[in-house]
């Protein structure tokens, strides 16, 4: 099983201020999703070079005092997998519970022992960076 890591979420509630200040940093957005049905942005910025490791901003349109107070900032660490299929079983079998099953065949979460998201995306597709950024503008809340 090859797993590759592929960015670390973070909230933000100030987008412009938080994008400035990691521009300062040197990082360049790399790709953006304005989810209307979700009421979410989100704004992939990595370095010159480093393109294939951002960091991705998740701006809730609305704030996101609705989140459970210990994810309101961190939000996760997301890697692509060779089969989600074959990784959610393999951690199953060892007892994780996977939290978000990938019925939709390319997206699923589980936790740590210590309570930290990780999300798990299908290698290969269109939400994985190695593909062309597919739009998702207008996709509703996943
Ligand atoms: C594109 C892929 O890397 C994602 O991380 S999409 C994950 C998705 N994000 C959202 O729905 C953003 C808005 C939401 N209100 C939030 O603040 O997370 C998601 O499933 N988020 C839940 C999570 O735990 O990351
Ligand atoms: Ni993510």
């Amino acid at each position: 099983m090859t797993l590759r890591y592929l960015h670390t979420m973070v909230r933000v509630k100030d987008l412009e201020k938080t994008m400035d200040f990691f521009k300062l940093l040197g990082l360049k957005e790399t790709r953006r999703i304005d989810n209307e049905g979700g009421r979410f942005s989100l704004i992939f910025m990595a370095p010159e070079g480093q393109e294939e490791c951002p960091v991705e901003l998740t701006y809730n349109w609305d704030g996101d005092d609705a989140l459970p107070s210990d994810s309101r900032h961190f939000g996760h660490l997301a890697y692509s997998v060779d089969n989600i299929y074959e990784t959610c079983q393999l951690l199953m079998d060892n007892g994780v519970t996977i939290n978000r099953p990938p019925r939709d065949g390319h997206m699923a979460f589980v936790r740590s022992p210590d309570n930290i998201s990780i999300e798990l995306l299908q290698a290969g597709d269109s939400l994985a960076p190695s593909e062309p950024w597919a739009s998702m503008e207008n996709v509703g809340h996943w």
